[in-house]
């Protein structure tokens, strides 16, 4: 019984992001989305107007609240990517050696190329390889001169007006915020978002940048640092300190580095995050055959499961959702195999990240150690539930990280932090109707929230933690309670 309560709880407990998109865009769409086990919707600012995404944002809150349900907006900020400028009918085929002089600007003569980031040409040196079109065209810089760099084809195919170029392995001098980014940011701030995710991140500088930016508009809400370049694999250490949550935003870290490279980039990250104590989201082709194929591929339900068994807190569908034919088979299966990841066995389990948090301040010393205590308390007692109140998440965080098997309900003081709580791995998060009210009335609210959804009986044992008291801010406590007889 105690299962099939915990799995009508949590579903899975590994939070699935579903990105918006032309094929999931309509209301029903997204309710059938959120049926099938989304919990945060991805809307990416590369794409559609600002306009778009606020109605879509709308529609997104509207068919959350009929399900009563705390999900997760994520921005995910365009960034400096460089795209291609207008090529002459919109597309060039590359035969190999050919060679093509990309200029500041405005180009137009035979054999040019122009590109969004008019500096370019000057910031190559010779012998830089330059990709186009995902890395399915390479070329690489054969004589340089002001304002204008030649380069050679070494990888032939068609190029197309618009598309991403990527130069790996250079630390170009682009702003990590551009112009559109900040304009957007301006849009965030009339637009209650959840997260706002960063692109092409290099080092925490430009997280510094960016909470600048968000402190000056009064954005609450929490920060992706996405790592798609090698500078940003480098640089993880800064990039953790200043992330509330990191991207392993896998379509451009593989173009970037070597893709034979990106896994084991993936599970340094997972082991480094977690002990930073920063969750984790796995993105980009985790499905990819699902945009016209009703099933995955065999490898693509591995690396789902993989993922999950490697502890990350969350995957991400992105064109699978957004302009896939299969967008809720997309995210059913992903749940299923997911859950088949989380069995405690015959597959291996998720392990808890452990050990001692390396950042001082995100999580408190005390926090940990009483959380520590209440997981111990729910494996000895074999709790039905463990209910942590949170004011900022932050006690909530400290539990998923934990990865208890016990279903954990957050209680969250608003909305805002509630939703917030959606990436968490494990944690449901649940809205405390008069926030801060001190006593026993919040528990009792989870208690009784949970016995109208049959999570818990009489006599069964609950561990409730608390990170904080109006009263005493800086207490946190545990307590068991055994659920008593209610007519
Ligand atoms: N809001 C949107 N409006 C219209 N089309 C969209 C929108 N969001 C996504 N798409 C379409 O879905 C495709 C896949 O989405 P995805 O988020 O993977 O974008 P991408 O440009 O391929 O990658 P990146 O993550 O590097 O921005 C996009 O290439 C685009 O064609
Ligand atoms: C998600 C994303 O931006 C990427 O994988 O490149």
């Amino acid at each position: 019984m105690r299962i099939d309560a915990d799995e009508s709880l949590a579903g899975v407990r590994t939070k699935i992001v579903a990105t918006v998109g032309p094929a999931s865009r309509a209301p029903e769409v997204l309710g059938k989305l959120l049926d099938a086990g989304v919990d945060v919707f991805r809307l990416n600012f590369s794409h559609g107007s600002q306009d778009d995404h606020s109605a879509t944002l709308a529609d997104i809150r509207r068919v959350a609240a009929e399900r009563e349900r705390a999900v997760g907006v994520l921005m995910d900020l365009g960034g400096p990517k460089i795209r291609l400028g207008e090529l002459p009918g919109g597309m060039l085929s590359c035969e190999l050696d050919a060679e093509y002089a990309l200029v500041r600007g405005p180009g137009g003569a035979e054999g040019e190329l122009t590109c969004t980031y008019p500096d370019l040409p000057d910031d190559l040196t010779i012998g830089d390889p330059v990709l186009f079109a995902d890395g399915t065209v390479g070329m690489e810089v054969v004589d340089r001169s002001p304002g204008r760099a030649v380069l050679k084809v070494v990888l032939p195919g068609q190029i197309r007006s618009r598309q991403g170029i990527n130069v790996p392995g250079s630390g170009l001098s682009l702003p990590s915020l551009t112009d559109k980014d900040l304009g957007d940011l301006d849009w965030a701030a009339d637009h209650d978002v959840d997260f706002i995710a960063l692109s092409f991140v290099r080092s925490g500088t430009d997280l510094a940048r960016l909470r600048h930016e968000l402190d000056r508009r009064n954005i609450k809400a929490k920060v992706i640092a996405k790592v798609e370049k090698p500078q940003a694999v480098d640089e993880l250490e800064s990039i953790l300190a200043l992330s509330d949550v990191v991207m392993v935003a896998r379509g451009d870290l593989g173009v970037e580095v070597d893709v034979a490279r990106v896994p084991a980039i993936q599970k340094r990250i997972l082991v480094e995050a977690h002990k930073a104590r920063v969750p984790v989201i796995i993105a980009t082709q985790m499905l990819n055959s699902m945009e016209r194929s009703s099933r995955p591929t065999r490898a693509e339900a591995s690396d789902v499961f993989n993922a999950a068994v490697d502890g990350t807190d969350a995957v991400m569908l992105s064109g699978e959702t957004a302009i896939g034919d299969f967008p809720v088979e997309a995210v059913r299966t992903m749940s299923r195999i997911l859950a088949e990841a989380e069995r405690p066995s015959p597959s291996p389990s998720t392990t808890a990240p452990g050990g001692p948090a390396d950042r001082a301040g995100w999580i408190s010393p005390i926090t940990e150690a009483v959380v520590e205590s209440a997981s111990l308390a729910c494996r000895r007692l074999d709790a039905a539930l463990l209910v942590v109140a949170t004011r900022s998440g932050r006690s909530a965080l400290a539990v998923s990280m934990q990865r208890n098997r016990t279903p954990t309900i957050a209680l969250a003081p608003s909305e805002g932090v509630a939703r917030q709580l959606s990436l968490l791995w494990g944690v449901v998060p649940l809205i405390l109707p008069g926030a801060g009210s001190g006593g026993d009335g919040p528990v009792d609210h989870a208690l009784s929230w949970a016995k109208t959804k049959g999570l818990v009986s009489t006599g069964d044992r609950v561990v409730v933690l608390r990170g904080f008291f109006p009263d005493h801010p800086t207490h946190n406590t545990m307590v068991v309670r055994e659920v008593e007889h209610t007519a």
